[in-house]
Parts: structure tokens; C-alpha cells; sequence
């Protein structure tokens, strides 16, 4: 898991991870990153879901029935998976490791349950950030304005949404998403800082050597 550093430093691939409350701005977060930093991939998840106007296959989800996402569960398919809004959603185990194979850090737009689950098993090596929404009634209004799920569905939503919201203090980084643009500055402030830790830097001891044997000379 080896990533090119921009700098010349070698480093491990990371695992950005996005969670919030329904309707607080994750996935428009996530694409303003995916379109502004290079050597980011994004985990497409499969779900049980019904598509909405306007997504599109293997783009913003591989849409699967429940019978197909548990026999993704019982193969040993996801990463993690757990039961959201009465659906299931799964991170497909097999692009993410040959994304961070290949020397790119890995976006990740999952809930709470999802998020413990990958610090469970790669703890070092996954940065947690934690979208909120202004007020309650901003994130209400997105969701409306979205125009993607009826009524009913948006208030199953906001009515989970204190649940979500409890489990903020888990996460390494809580970024409040009032003006989008500066919270897309937050966020990506976050990767590049990320980026450049010490502990993901598996280049730096021979690199300092170099410096140290040019400066020896
Ligand atoms: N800072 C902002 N100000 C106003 N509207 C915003 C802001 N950020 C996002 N939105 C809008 O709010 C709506 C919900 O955003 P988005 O779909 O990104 O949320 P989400 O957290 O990904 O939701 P879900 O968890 O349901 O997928 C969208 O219509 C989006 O354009
Ligand atoms: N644990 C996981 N949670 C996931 C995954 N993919 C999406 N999600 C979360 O589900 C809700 C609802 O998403 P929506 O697209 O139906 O609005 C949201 O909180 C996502 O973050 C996943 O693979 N694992």
C-alpha cells in the first residue's frame, strides 16, 4: 500500500472517510475532492436502495437486491456493510485494495456503523471527518431541495438524524458545512494535512539519509 508522494516521498494510501447526517452535504463534498485532488478514488458502495433521478450504475452505487448483497456478505465481498434506512449498504472489498495498491488514497461516503467498522481494521490508516449541518432546519431544507426522496422518506430521515449525530465524537475531524466552499476548503485542508503525516510517510527515513549523506560530503 504504497502511494507516490507529490513530493517525491513515498507513502501509504489512505482511507479519507465522509459520514453526517442525511442531507448535510457529504456527496457534494465528495465531488468537489473527487474533481480537485489527484490521487483520490472514490468507494462506490453497493446498496439495496432503489435508484434515484438521476444516479447512475457503478457511479454513485452498484444497486443490488437483498439477495445479491448477502451473498456479497457471505463471500467475504465488503469491507464492512450495515443496515441504513431499512437498506443495506456495502463497501465492495476488491476496488479499494487495488486502489491503495496502486498508490491512491480512497473516499469513502459511509455512515457511523461503516466508519467503526473500517477503524476496526485499519485504524492507522483511516482519517475520520464529520459533516454537520448549520441547524436542523437548513439540513431539512436540503433535503427537500435535493427533490429526491418523498416526504415520507425525508422524515424518516431527519428523525434519524439525532441518532447520527451522537456518534460525532468518534470521528477525528467535525467540519460544520454552512457555505459549501468553505467547507470543501476544511475538508481538503484536512487530506493535504493528512497526507503529509510522519507515520504515513514510508519514504522519509531514506530520504533524510540522502539528505544527510549530501550534506555529509
Ligand atoms: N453548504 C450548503 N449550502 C446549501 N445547500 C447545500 C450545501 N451543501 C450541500 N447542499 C445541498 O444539500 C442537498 C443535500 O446534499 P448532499 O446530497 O451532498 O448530502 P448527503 O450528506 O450526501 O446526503 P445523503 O446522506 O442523504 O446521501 C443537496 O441538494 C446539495 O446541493
Ligand atoms: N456503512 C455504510 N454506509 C453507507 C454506505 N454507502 C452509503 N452509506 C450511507 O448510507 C446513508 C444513506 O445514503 P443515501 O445515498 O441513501 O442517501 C448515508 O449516511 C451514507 O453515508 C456503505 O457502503 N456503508
Amino acid at each position: 500500500m504504497t502511494a507516490g508522494g507529490f513530493d517525491g516521498v513515498e507513502r501509504r494510501g489512505l482511507m479519507f472517510v465522509l459520514s453526517s447526517p442525511s442531507g448535510a452535504g457529504k456527496t457534494t463534498l465528495s465531488r468537489m475532492l473527487l474533481e480537485r485532488e489527484p490521487g483520490l478514488k472514490m468507494s462506490v458502495s453497493a446498496t439495496t436502495r432503489a435508484m434515484r433521478p438521476g444516479e447512475v450504475e457503478g457511479r454513485d452505487y452498484f444497486f443490488v437486491d437483498k439477495p445479491k448483497f448477502e451473498k456479497m456478505v457471505e463471500q467475504g465481498e465488503l469491507l464492512e456493510w450495515a443496515t441504513v434506512f431499512d437498506n443495506l449498504y456495502g463497501t465492495p472489498r476488491a476496488p479499494v485494495e487495488a486502489a491503495l495498491s496502486a498508490g491512491q488514497d480512497v473516499l469513502f461516503d459511509i455512515d457511523w456503523q461503516g466508519t467503526q467498522q473500517l477503524h476496526q481494521k485499519a485504524s492507522v490508516d483511516v482519517v475520520r471527518v464529520f459533516i454537520l449541518p448549520p441547524s436542523a432546519a437548513d439540513l431539512e431544507k436540503r433535503l427537500h431541495t435535493r427533490a429526491q426522496d418523498s416526504d415520507e422518506v425525508i422524515r424518516g430521515r431527519m428523525s434519524r438524524a439525532t441518532h447520527e449525530l451522537s456518534h460525532w465524537a468518534e470521528y477525528d475531524y467535525i467540519v460544520v458545512n454552512q457555505n459549501v466552499d468553505d467547507a470543501f476548503a476544511e475538508v481538503q485542508s484536512i487530506l493535504k494535512a493528512e497526507r503529509l503525516k510522519r507515520e504515513r510517510r514510508t519514504g522519509l527515513t531514506e530520504f533524510v539519509r540522502k539528505l544527510q549523506r549530501q550534506l555529509e560530503k
